[in-house]
């Protein structure tokens, strides 16, 4: 479904992580580790083809990948169930319930957006996922803000989704309980600092 092969990736201009190769497939999920600032959230924007790498490539059907990084992208002024309705038809879905029942959403059905607390609205994002049903979940610290309950409602999301033959590239520092996802520690590919010859070019 995702295949990333021997990509380089920078952010602001400056090289972050070279040699990069991954794959998943149907049913498959994948943890990204590393340190703050390694380069994560680069990798997975530059999957969602948000910003173009290096070099190196990454194939995969931009139509079936959904990405979500760290802003919820919820519409305050509405419910919680328009803002699900709202994703569900951009997306050619009209079923909300599996998405409202996954995070435990329907006591806040009628709840303004801009009203929830920051664990629900993380919640309301990642319900967001469901609704658009593509196959591979690329998702950037998606458990930020959110308590045990909240964080098992997640991994069960996930799983269920892996179930359906999806797929979740996942970066993020807590550990989800998903013992079937395989880890991928990116810190054997931060980048080599540049050429001295190079180094006024950097700034340029
Ligand atoms: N807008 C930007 N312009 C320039 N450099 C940036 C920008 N955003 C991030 N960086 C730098 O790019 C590098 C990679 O950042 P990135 O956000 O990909 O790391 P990360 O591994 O996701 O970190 P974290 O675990 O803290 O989320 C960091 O050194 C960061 O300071």
């Amino acid at each position: 479904m995702l295949t990333v092969t021997d990509l380089s990736i920078a952010r602001g201009g400056i090289p972050v992580l070279e040699g990069l190769n991954l794959t998943l497939g149907a049913g498959q999920a994948m943890v990204l580790r590393g340190p703050n600032g390694i380069g994560k959230t680069t990798l997975l924007r530059t999957i969602a083809g948000l910003q173009p790498p290096l070099s190196g490539q990454v194939d995969v059907t931009p139509e079936s990948l959904v990405y979500a990084g760290h802003a919820d992208g919820i519409k305050p002024t509405l419910t919680v169930t328009e803002n699900l309705n709202f994703w569900a038809q951009t997306f050619g879905n009209n079923d909300i319930s599996v998405a409202m029942g996954a995070f435990a959403l329907g006591p806040l059905a009628a709840r303004p957006a801009g009203a929830l607390s920051a664990g629900q609205k993380r919640r309301l994002g990642l319900a967001r996922l469901l609704v658009t049903g593509r196959a591979i979940w690329v998702l950037d610290e998606p458990t930020v803000s959110l308590d045990t309950d909240a964080v098992a409602m997640f991994a069960a999301a996930v799983r269920a989704h892996l179930a359906h033959g999806g797929a979740a590239l996942i970066a993020t520092h807590i550990d989800l309980g998903l013992s079937e996802a395989q880890l991928l520690d990116v810190g054997p590919f931060r980048a080599k600092p540049l050429d001295i010859e190079d180094f006024d070019g950097a700034f340029l």
